[in-house]
């Protein structure tokens, strides 16, 4: 709304600051923004690897002065990078990212992305039972949510409200069932987002990263947006990832997209933690037999055929949908169930590819 309030004054508090060539800010050419929705302001800056770090001052001033508008709640502003080459094979994990991605995490001993080639698979319903595993087991753990167009992690962990600010203006993460969590969606309007190209969204998680007061972990587990494409590979190569899990259904066309995504962090000397197939049987309720809808075994032998680790499969069943729709994913509401300790020994496979690497792990 032209009228909003709080747009009127970012507008007004961005209005005396200048790019670094003496032009105003505001009405540059390549900035967008401000745009403002439920108390957070968003301002993209169109710039080069090269060029980004002379805008580290500019950007620091206009979000402190967005920060200081009462009722503005979060404010980012991204530096996009919107010509950045696709990555090469061996392209340094830095080398087109603006903010440097290792100080960012400086607390975080090991970042696992949970992927998947396409959508609607259980990448999320695993994410998060695989972080409440590693947690089981004693660790710290945290749970980021970068799927900035369909962000799931608020309904599966019941996080309601808004991240706090903690005292040197960085978000503090939310808590729930002991887990660490953060979603994009918490700090970005999905439709500023919406327009994001694969850069831009590399840029804004990378930013946000730096954002989020961590603190100290043995493991974040990135819940990637779904596909193989600029996006995906820009924070794969953005966030220093410790390995990838990879997750499947038993279709062939899914495993064919799940060999693209093996194929995607292989590209970026990310190491392939392990395939998980979820959904890959189903158990009749009446007759308690198990069908396998789709065939047994594709996965598995996919990831044979493919040199990755195959970590478990995991049946489709009411119990663990209803567990997520409830805000307690199934391995916090039963740990010691079918499922719950399924995934707690995942979990396990996943903290020994990370602790004690095999050779085939660092190879493939
Ligand atoms: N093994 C399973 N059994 C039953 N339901 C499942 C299973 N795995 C996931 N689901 C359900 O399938 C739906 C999609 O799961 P989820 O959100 O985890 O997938 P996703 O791959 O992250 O999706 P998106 O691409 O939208 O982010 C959810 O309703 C979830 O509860």
């Amino acid at each position: 709304m032209a009228d909003d309030p709080i747009l009127l004054a970012a507008r007004e508090a961005l209005s005396g600051l200048n790019m670094p060539d003496g032009t105003p800010l505001l009405g540059a050419p390549q900035v967008s923004g401000p745009v403002v929705a439920n108390g957070r302001v968003n301002v993209s800056i169109m710039t080069t690897a090269q060029a980004a770090a002379s805008l580290a001052g500019v950007r620091a001033q206009a979000e402190a002065a967005l920060l200081d508008i009462p009722g503005v709640e979060s404010a980012f502003v991204v530096l996009t990078n919107d010509h950045t080459p696709p990555p090469r094979l061996s392209t340094p994990k830095t080398a087109a990212t603006p903010s440097a991605p290792p100080k960012i995490l400086a607390g975080v001993r090991h970042v696992v992305a949970v992927a998947s080639g396409k959508g609607g698979v259980g990448k999320s319903t695993t994410a998060v039972n695989l972080a409440l595993g590693l947690r089981a087991k004693g660790l710290r753990v945290g749970i980021l949510d970068a799927d900035i167009h369909g962000p799931s992690i608020p309904t599966l962990l019941a996080l309601h409200g808004r991240p706090r600010m903690g005292k040197d203006r960085r978000l503090l993460p939310m808590q729930s069932n002991g887990l660490l969590a953060m979603s994009m969606g918490m700090m970005v309007d999905a439709e500023t987002a919406m327009v994001w190209r694969g850069p831009m969204v590399m840029s804004a998680i990378t930013q946000m990263l730096a954002d989020v007061d961590w603190g100290d972990l043995d493991v974040l587990i990135v819940d990637m947006p779904p596909g193989t494409g600029d996006a995906q590979l820009a924070i794969a190569q953005g966030t220093t990832l410790a390995g990838a899990v990879i997750v499947s259904t038993p279709q062939d066309l899914a495993l064919v997209d799940a060999r693209r995504g093996i194929a995607m962090f292989r590209k970026v000397d990310v190491p392939i933690i392990g395939l998980i197939e979820n959904m890959a049987y189903f158990t009749c309720t009446d007759c308690g037999k198990q069908h396998a809808l789709f065939g047994t075994g594709g996965a598995e032998a996919e990831a044979r055929r493919l040199g990755v680790p195959f970590l478990g499969a995991v049946p489709l069943t009411m119990d663990l949908r209803a567990a997520s729709d409830s805000g307690q994913p199934i391995v916090a509401r039963d740990p010691d169930g079918m499922l719950g300790r399924l995934y707690v020994t995942m979990a396990e496979a996943v903290w020994s590819s990370l602790t004690a690497p095999v050779p085939n792990l660092l190879k493939n």
